[in-house]
């Protein structure tokens, strides 16, 4: 078919009725056809005009396709129907080939196509998880949006649905046609990721995380796999219990400096919650000791921990539901999202490379002490050789790099959240000083049981303000029924820590902050289920990073009891929580009155 302009009066008349809503007739097609490629040519909009109207007809074709086989069990065969409607929009995009607005079609085209398959999908006979209705063909999109944007937080709003559509345990929605279920009890994570681990240890693609933002060597993103339980037994094996007691010269000494530079420059009290955090994992893992006051690697940290806050929670980006948007042209009006994967894609990089290349060099000049890496690298016998050798340091450099990102901001909010609690309750934090000074001396990490109701304060500060409040998404690698209710495969599955912590039933007035439920009152009570059980996730899949985490903020918490009273600013201040995967306080201020120091705060 020609492309070159077609001379309007030369059309015959009756061709002129260029087929906007019907196919053309008879003899017109190569008239209509043509003329309309030309006009693409030259720069028509992919979205107005015809090309809107071929979009429209490629949907009602594959509607009535649908209906059709439904009702007569055999293919829609109408030639000229299927044939007018497809042919048209080939043409298109062949007549747009030098256009630069190409890739835009190819994506618009691919995900109508798509959006198809996905709505005739075959459904079984049991009901869905009950969920707000969404809207047609974007669906829920609005409901799954972080809170900044609905002004309530998600975890809360998730919680609410169960409520509103009485459906306790799981509630679903669906975003482009891809199904969203939520856990909002107990019992329906311990039933679904913990007791059918083996089906629901996948995780969701991540499209906005993974192949736009550079995460995918993350293992905490991977797929269920050979490769994701290579990376999880690696770090496994340096993070385990029994190797904690070898950390705790690090913890102390990262804590130490932490609870100075609070003496000394207590403005900037965020900056050395986060370099402890950070300062600790560098020590570990790499064997590095910080340099400066505003080291460059805990910089890293900090850039790329946004990416990752943002990505990872079903909603936040579009992408995630319709994959073609990958491949729209970063300058193209909405693509922000691709300029700020670009950003975030270098931040990625660096974190896993940079100390990772400081760390190969000072191997070279022999001035290392030991650490993760270190200790791997030996392992790898001289017999491991070539691509082997080259796989495994890459296993480690990966892992090195994770326990580096999500070990810094998880353990910081936990600590600004404790921080923040004191500060709004003077009495408690007066109660568990008077426990810490009670050892007569700076705790210890081998004191740890010792402490009951400081310890029940950090208990309750992780039920009352979850790290993760949506933990990681899993992913149901099978078709499923839960409590007659269809699960079906490659759904995303959100277990709603927050909501667990906040049910009555289980924590009795769940918004008071009260430290005192996790004491034993008499032989008879029972302890409620200490929040540990849900904060660190679920099933094969939960935090293997938590022995430490635990640790680090137990040694941060007791020295800051130990050493300062916290109190806060004059005029009070109202503090809230960002809803992303951490979800740590936004910037608040405080005041660190030093008390009798125990030997910490120089005179
Ligand atoms: C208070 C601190 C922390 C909290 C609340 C926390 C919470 C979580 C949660 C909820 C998950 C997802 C679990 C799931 O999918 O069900 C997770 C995964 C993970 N965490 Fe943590 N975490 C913390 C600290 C740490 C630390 C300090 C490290 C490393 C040193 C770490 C390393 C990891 C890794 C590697 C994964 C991915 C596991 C996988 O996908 O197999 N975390 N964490």
């Amino acid at each position: 078919m020609s492309l070159t302009a077609p001379v309007w009066d030369e059309i015959p008349t009756q061709c002129r009725q260029i087929p906007l809503r019907e196919p053309p007739s008879e003899g017109c097609e190569t008239h209509a056809l043509s003329y309309h490629a030309y006009k693409l040519r030259h720069g028509e909009s992919l979205f107005r005009g015809w090309n809107s109207i071929w979009a429209f007809r490629l949907v009602t074709w594959g509607t009535s396709n649908f209906k059709f086989k439904t009702a007569h069990k055999k293919p829609f065969q109408d030639p000229i129907y299927s044939q007018f409607s497809l042919a048209p929009w080939i043409v298109h995009l062949i007549a747009m080939s030098k256009s630069s607005l190409l890739p835009v079609s190819i994506a618009f085209a691919s995900a109508l196509v798509l959006l198809i398959g996905r709505f005739l999908r075959k459904r079984p006979s049991f009901p869905l998880p009950p969920g707000p209705k969404g809207f047609p063909i974007v669906g829920n999109l609005r409901d799954v949006q972080p809170g900044e944007h609905t002004g309530d937080k998600r975890w809360e709003r998730f919680a609410r649905w169960s409520r509103d559509y009485n459906s306790p345990d799981a509630v679903s929605v669906e975003v482009l046609g891809e199904r969203i279920i939520i856990l909002n009890s107990k019992k329906a994570v311990i039933d679904i990721l913990e007791k059918r681990s083996g089906k629901y240890a996948d995780r969701p693609e991540m499209r906005m995380a993974n192949d736009l933002s550079g995460w995918k060597w993350n293992f905490a993103h991977m797929q269920h796999s050979d490769l994701w339980r290579l990376h999880r037994k690696t770090f496994h094996q340096h993070f385990q219990p029994r190797m904690m007691p070898e950390y705790y010269a690090i913890l102390k000494a990262a804590t130490q400096i932490m609870i100075r530079k609070f003496a000394t420059s207590p403005d900037d009290f965020l900056d050395h919650v986060r370099e402890q955090a950070g300062s600790i994992v560098l020590k570990i893992v790499y064997g590095y000791n910080l340099q400066t006051a505003n080291d460059p690697y805990i910089q890293l940290a900090n850039n790329a921990i946004e990416a990752l806050i943002e990505t990872t929670v079903p909603g936040t980006f579009l992408v995630d539901f319709l994959p073609v948007l990958k491949y729209v042209p970063s300058w193209f009006p909405g693509a922000g999202f691709k300029r700020r994967a670009k950003v975030w894609k270098k931040y990625s990089e660096e974190l896993r490379d940079l100390p990772w290349e400081w760390l190969m060099k000072s191997m070279t000049q022999g001035a290392v002490e030991p650490s993760f890496v270190s200790k791997n690298l030996e392992k790898l016998s001289s017999s491991v050789e070539g691509e082997d050798r080259k796989a495994m340091e890459e296993v480690i450099r990966n892992c090195a790099g994770i326990s580096y990102v999500a070990g810094a901001d998880t353990t910081v909010s936990a600590i600004l959240s404790f921080i923040l609690h004191m500060i709004h309750h003077p009495e408690i934090q007066s109660r568990a000083q008077s426990e810490v000074e009670s050892l007569g001396r700076l705790p210890e990490l081998s004191d740890k049981g010792k402490l009951p109701f400081t310890e029940a304060v950090i208990a309750e500060t992780l039920r009352c303000n979850p790290v993760t409040p949506l933990a990681l998404p899993h992913a149901a690698m099978e078709d499923d029924v839960y409590e007659g209710m269809w699960i079906p495969k490659r759904s995303t599955i959100v277990a709603n820590i927050w909501a667990i912590l906040h049910d009555e039933k289980l924590y009795s007035d769940p918004m008071t902050f009260n430290p005192d439920r996790f004491l034993k009152k008499d032989g008879s009570e029972m302890f409620p289920l200490h929040p540990e059980t849900f904060a660190f996730g679920f099933g094969r899949r939960r935090c293997p990073g938590r022995y430490l985490a635990l640790n680090s903020i137990w040694i941060a918490v007791t020295y800051i009891l130990a050493t300062f009273t916290i109190t806060g600013p004059e005029e009070e201040e109202i503090v809230t929580y960002h809803d992303g995967l951490v979800s740590h306080p936004y910037p608040f201020k405080c005041r660190f009155i030093p008390r009798s120091g125990l030997g910490l705060i120089p005179a």
